[in-house]
């Protein structure tokens, strides 16, 4: 099959000399694909070039066949993307929010948008200004947006950000779901070790803008009692920066 995300020798280093180098990494259909790492680590950056929003040093980053740099419309057809944050409109409802991406897709009526928003937990906000949501509503609102046109692969960045416990524990059963019942593919970026071993399928492992391994999550956890020993483990094998 086809991979979802094939990056290879991607490097984008800033004036100040960080940034990321020499990320090779493949994403199978089906994944969920946790790229854990501190602050800093270059997660960002990486992300920022698989959505075509900065242009790399060098390498490139195909998506499903399809090469960001050299053919973006067809790469970027079947993807859903939040990076940083999630923008919204503040004068516009939700509702109108979600109307306004819609014109992008043919096939996305006011059913769909409704749907959007039941399986975000927005749906009693529906005619609110995103102006008085808060930030974990807006993060909601956002992923709304992002699944919006049922995309293939869907491109997160921190999305559990500004959640609360239960905005977390709905975050991540609406992720799993999209994963089992739509065959959705998941690339998500996260600080949160916790939080992407209970997500993620598969685990990448940057530091110091470097991706220093990556492994199936139930064979890390096979290996070692849990995914934070791996990673402190990980992180002296390479050197702590
Ligand atoms: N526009 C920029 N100019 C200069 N340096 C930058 C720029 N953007 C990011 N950096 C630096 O590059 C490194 C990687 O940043 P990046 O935002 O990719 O990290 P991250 O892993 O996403 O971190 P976080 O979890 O804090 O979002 C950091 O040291 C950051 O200071």
């Amino acid at each position: 099959m086809e991979k979802a995300i094939k990056i290879a020798g991607l490097t984008k280093i800033y004036k100040n000399g960080r940034g990321i180098s020499d990320l090779n990494l493949d994403v199978d259909q089906g994944d969920i694909f946790g790229f854990l790492g501190p602050n800093g680590a270059g997660k960002t950056t990486a992300m920022k070039m698989m959505a075509g929003l900065i242009k790399p040093d060098c390498g490139d980053v195909k998506i499903f066949g399809a090469s960001v740099l050299d053919n973006y419309v067809v790469a970027m057809k079947d993807v859903g993307c939040i990076i940083e944050t999630a923008e919204s409109y503040p004068y516009l409802t939700a509702n109108e929010n979600l109307k306004l991406y819609a014109r992008f897709y043919p096939g996305v009526d006011q059913n769909r948008i409704d749907e959007c928003l039941e399986i975000t937990g927005l749906i009693k906000y529906k005619n609110e200004k995103s102006e008085k949501f808060s930030l974990g509503m807006k993060q909601r609102l956002g992923v709304a947006a992002a699944i919006l046109s049922k995309p293939k692969l869907l491109i997160l960045d921190e999305p559990l950000n500004g959640l609360d416990v239960e905005g977390m524990l709905d975050m991540r059963a609406l992720i799993k779901r999209l994963a089992q019942e739509d065959g959705t593919t998941f690339f998500i970026s996260s600080h949160l070790i916790h939080d992407v071993e209970l997500t993620c399928t598969r685990i990448g492992v940057v530091y110091g803008g470097k991706l220093v391994n990556v492994e199936y999550t139930k064979n890390i956890l096979s290996d070692y009692a849990s995914l934070e020993n791996y990673f402190v483990s990980e992180v002296d094998r390479n050197g702590r920066v």
